[in-house]
């Protein structure tokens, strides 16, 4: 496979290739010798998949090619007590990869450990009968090539590599009740002079909202991102950029219903407010921060949406790569079970396989609820976890339908991505109540057979939902609330849609929780009631001391350019304690405190 590359301008590629740069690579050899232990490990999952009849499994013929394709350097019998790192990163979601190849470039010595055969997590994909599929997520902001939050592009940069991405003329395309249907264009002037001639009497209001939303992501994108808990780097943004950073810790409390209110009086536009709020936090308005809101309703106007060419796994598989390429290492099939403490302190790993790693510093991938959960010997929740989970609980998971369609079953012009709420707006919350649909062949073609695009459906559906049924009557539950999904889509935008599917698998909760290893297959955090904007959303470090967290339960929370901001902040913190970047101990253990207090507040 070809490795793209990132251009504005779209169209050429390297002829980089994955597998070739492998055999460069000193693992290769160790890699090889894992390749045969998972051909042994075929027969007995063979049999397992007789029992477990689960649609979503990567085939395994499909695993073994993907493997070789991410490099996986196995553990090719390394004695692990004596080869000890800088840091270990439990889970190679985009937070995780991140987090590793960022602490790999200022010269740490990483071992990321992955329980699944490739790399991304959420962001990860898998191939079918010549289609590409997404995971999850396949709206990419931080995509860009200009301003500094453009996260995405600089962690791959980092690392050497460089995707061509494909501009998205939309970002999503909203079909709401009463007929209200809003494009979002990537010109930030298209976009409000639509919504206006839907809302012609908030024309005020819509301007003064989103121009709220504008001064917040000004101030934001004039910043060097790095970890809010490191003293030095912070007092000096305060000092370069006093004004900016005042304005976001004015707004650091605030969520986007409030501050809409205060312009906005038409409760249907108000709605729609939350609508834009829902899609990139599974909560209204008033319960998402005005940072977040800010970030999402204004790149998507300065960077645009770009998509990966070849999908969006691409970007795992780059970073994975970068991370071997400078000297680190990552571990597939690498199952963590316990974080092993000594004298209070995170200092390895153990695998499910008995093996254990050591390093001076412990980074979980996992969800803060999995990590505190189940990684740790069962102890007390430290006062900082409860107070987590007090303010935040587990977001529902979802069903996600894949899908490959006969191409002319979808009208011409038709958006990549759709948000669809069909009759009342008291449904946007509620399982299965909205639809999220992304076409990602709309933008690259590649993903699927010639004369086919893909289809990604998703709705919100909780784990309760699917738990304790026997096999078949799981299996036409599915098919059953499936079919009723396809309906609501063919009766609202694509007619014939059923009779075009050549292609469907349906993942549950149940296939989420096993395949993103995410505690009840949660989407992410979610405020338990109002939360004081981003106040309450711990940072990196943790009550353990050399134990760290990156992903979506950490700052800021949900959306893959989020958990990629985690995991540059986990880094710096990390490097800091490890002593490559500057530290105060003074300072630190001031501004952790403090930081800690005012989480108490929120
Ligand atoms: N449908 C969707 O679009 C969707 C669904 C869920 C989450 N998301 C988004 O995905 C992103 C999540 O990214 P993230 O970085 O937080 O993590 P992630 O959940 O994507 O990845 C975590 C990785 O850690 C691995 N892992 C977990 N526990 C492990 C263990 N004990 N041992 C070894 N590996 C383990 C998992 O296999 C996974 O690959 C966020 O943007 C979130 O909002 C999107
Ligand atoms: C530390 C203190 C007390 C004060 C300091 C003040 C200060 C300097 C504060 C600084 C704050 C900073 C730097 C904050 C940074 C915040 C950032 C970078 C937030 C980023 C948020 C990104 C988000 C929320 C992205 C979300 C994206 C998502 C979830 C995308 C998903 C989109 C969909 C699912 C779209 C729908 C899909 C379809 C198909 C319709």
């Amino acid at each position: 496979m070809a490795l793209p590359i990132f251009s504005s301008q779209s169209t050429f590629t390297t002829t980089q290739n994955f597998p070739s740069s492998l055999h460069k690579n000193p693992n290769f050899s160790v890699f090889s010798s894992n390749f045969q232990s998972f051909q042994t490990r075929n027969g007995k999952l063979g049999n397992l998949k007789k029992r477990v009849v689960e649609n979503y499994t990567l085939r395994l013929n499909s695993a073994l090619s993907l493997e070789k394709e991410v490099g996986s350097s196995g553990n090719g019998g390394i004695d692990n007590r004596e080869k000890s790192y800088d840091a270990i990163v439990i889970g190679s979601g985009i937070g995780g990869l991140v987090a590793g190849t960022q602490l790999a470039v200022k010269g740490a010595k990483v071992l990321v450990l992955e329980k699944y055969v490739i790399p991304g997590g959420s962001s990860g994909f898998y191939e079918r009968d010549g289609y590409t599929f997404d995971v999850g997520s396949s709206v990419m902001f931080g995509f860009s090539d200009k301003g500094n939050l453009n996260l995405i592009t600089q962690a791959l940069a980092a690392v050497g590599c460089e995707m061509q991405v494909i501009p998205d003329p939309s970002t999503v395309h909203f079909h709401l009740p009463n007929d209200l249907s809003v494009r979002v264009h990537r010109e930030y002037i298209d976009f409000v002079t639509e919504l206006i001639s839907k809302f012609p009497h908030e024309k005020e209001g819509i301007n003064k909202f989103y121009s709220e939303c504008w001064k917040i992501f000004n101030a934001l994108n004039s910043l060097e991102l790095k970890s809010l808990e490191e003293p030095l780097y912070l007092f000096g943004q305060f000092f370069q950029k006093p004004v900016e950073c005042l304005t976001l810790a004015y707004y650091l409390p605030q969520n986007a219903g409030d501050i809409a209110r205060k312009f906005i009086k038409d409760p249907e536009l108000l709605s729609f407010i939350d609508a834009e709020c829902f899609i990139v936090s599974t909560v209204n308005a008033l319960h998402t921060p005005m940072i977040n809101a800010s970030m999402v309703l204004c790149d998507r106007h300065f960077g645009g949406i770009n998509y990966p060419v070849g999908g969006v796994g691409g970007i795992a598989k780059s970073l994975a790569k970068g991370l071997l390429d400078q000297g680190s290492n990552i571990l597939y099939k690498a199952n963590v079970t316990n974080i092993i403490l000594q004298d209070g302190k995170a200092v390895g790993v153990k695998l499910s396989d008995g093996r254990e790693f050591f390093a001076k510093t412990i980074i979980s991938n996992a969800t803060r609820w999995d990590t505190f959960g189940k990684l740790l010997e069962k102890q007390d929740l430290p006062e900082e976890e409860k107070n987590f989970q007090n303010i935040y609980v587990k977001a529902p998971s979802f069903l996600s339908i894949h899908l490959g369609v006969k191409a002319n079953v979808l009208p011409p012009d038709t958006d990549c991505h759709h948000f669809i709420l069909e009759n009342d707006w008291d449904e946007l919350e509620k399982p299965y109540g909205s639809i999220f649909l992304s076409i990602p062949t709309v933008l690259d073609s590649s993903l699927a057979p010639e004369g086919r695009h893909i289809l990604h459906v998703f709705t919100t559906s909780s784990l309760e939902d699917w738990q304790g049924l026997p096999r078949k009557e799981y299996e036409a539950k599915k098919e059953l609330v499936a079919d009723g999904i396809i309906s609501r889509l063919e009766k609202k935008l694509f007619p014939g849609l059923k009779s075009s599917i050549v292609f469907k698998e349906i993942g549950t909760p149940k296939t989420h929780r096993r395949y993103l290893a995410r505690d009840s297959g949660t989407y992410g955090p979610m405020p338990r009631k109002i939360p004081k904007g981003l106040l309450g959303m711990p940072f990196n470090t943790t009550a353990v001391d050399g134990l760290y967290c990156v992903g979506d339960s950490c700052f800021p929370g949900q959306g893959v350019i989020a958990v990629a901001f985690s995991g540059v902040m986990c880094a710096h913190r990390v490097a800091a304690d490890i002593g490559l970047e500057k530290r105060s101990p003074i300072l630190d253990s001031a501004l952790l405190r403090t930081l800690g207090w005012l989480r108490t507040l929120a």
